[in-house]
């Protein structure tokens, strides 16, 4: 009999995992797994959880809650040899990565594409001993998730970005670096840098309109030094996903990245803070399988024609 492990946050999405528990065991166990469930106690846990997991074999880990619990969970299987199947139940106040592989937000519909079985071998990247499946970048405008009030994100959700963002702008600066690409070198003044995995992130749903999940390039944008008007209009062309045909954006497409700065750029991964730069940023291509959507295998498969 096949094992399944769901480690879930219980606090997250008001605790929509936590109060369907029953009956996801019971629609897993129905359809032959035998399954069992750990709760994530506070920030770390479920990487342990998942080490564990790994190491008693699973043959599934169901990771239930926000975009921190699914990176937490990767954090505790990328290392290992073995590497289990991986679900996902959206139940945070962010979902990019679930939005990404079009798993539907209500448990209930995300528990039966579990049961359909269909999976995908998808690119997770990595930057110094950190892991990500969004996004991770660097720049003063990056700052602003993590400087978003947790109460403000959980009442607000993408909407207390945009609010915090907008204060900030006008405290916005440009800085120097030098990134180096697979067979490339640039050196600019920056306002941001980002390194995309999926196209889907913080609520601009076609930030990198051409990144793919599983073919071992990241899709790196970069705004060069702008103005405040500039930057508010490209902002407004980014909602719309017309961001690329700025002048002040340069799009590329590269397997591994690095980029170093002299005034200590602080580098958000996922959403969260990450560290310091220099980071050397590397693709691990189809590195985890995820159970997805059959949906998403065909759009994928439309992508590569
Ligand atoms: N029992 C717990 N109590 C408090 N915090 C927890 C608990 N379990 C896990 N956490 C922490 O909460 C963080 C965020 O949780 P998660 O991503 O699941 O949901 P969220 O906060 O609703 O959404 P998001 O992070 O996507 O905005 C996790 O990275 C983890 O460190």
């Amino acid at each position: 009999m096949k094992k399944a492990r769901i480690i879930y946050n219980p606090t997250s999405g008001r605790e929509a995992v936590k109060k369907e528990l029953p009956n996801i065991l019971e629609k897993l166990e129905t359809a032959g797994y035998e399954a069992s469930a750990h709760a994530t106690i506070g920030e770390g846990d479920a990487v342990s959880a998942a080490r564990t997991a790994v190491d008693r074999g699973y043959d599934l880990i169901v990771a239930a809650g926000g975009d921190g619990t699914i990176n937490e969970v990767i954090h505790g299987m990328a290392e290992q040899e073995y590497r289990p199947k991986l679900a996902i139940l959206p139940a945070g106040t962010t979902n990019d990565f679930a939005r990404a592989l079009h798993i539907p937000r209500g448990i209930d519909a995300a528990v039966d594409i579990i049961l359909e079985n269909n999976s995908l071998q998808l690119d997770i990247g990595k930057v110094n001993d950190h892991y990500f499946i969004n996004i991770a970048g660097g720049g003063k405008l990056t700052e602003l998730t993590y400087d978003v009030p947790s109460k403000l994100k959980t009442v607000l959700g993408h909407l207390a970005y945009y609010i915090k963002g907008i204060e900030m702008l006008p405290s916005l600066k440009a800085a120097r670096v030098k990134i180096e690409f697979d067979e490339e070198v640039l050196e600019e003044d920056i306002m941001l840098f980002l390194i995309s995995n999926t196209n889907s992130v913080g609520g601009f749903e076609k930030l990198a309109p051409e990144a793919r999940l599983n073919d071992g390039y990241f899709d790196v944008l970069i705004l060069k030094k702008t103005n405040l008007a500039e930057f508010i209009q490209i902002a407004t062309l980014a909602l719309r996903g017309e961001h690329l045909k700025s002048k002040n954006i340069i799009y590329k497409q590269a397997k591994r990245i690095k980029v170093t700065n002299e005034d200590k750029m602080q580098l958000n991964i996922d959403g969260e803070y990450g560290g310091l730069l220099p980071g050397e940023f590397i693709n691990l291509q189809q590195h985890i399988e995820f159970i997805v959507p059959e949906e998403f295998i065909a759009h994928q498969e439309n992508l590569d024609y």
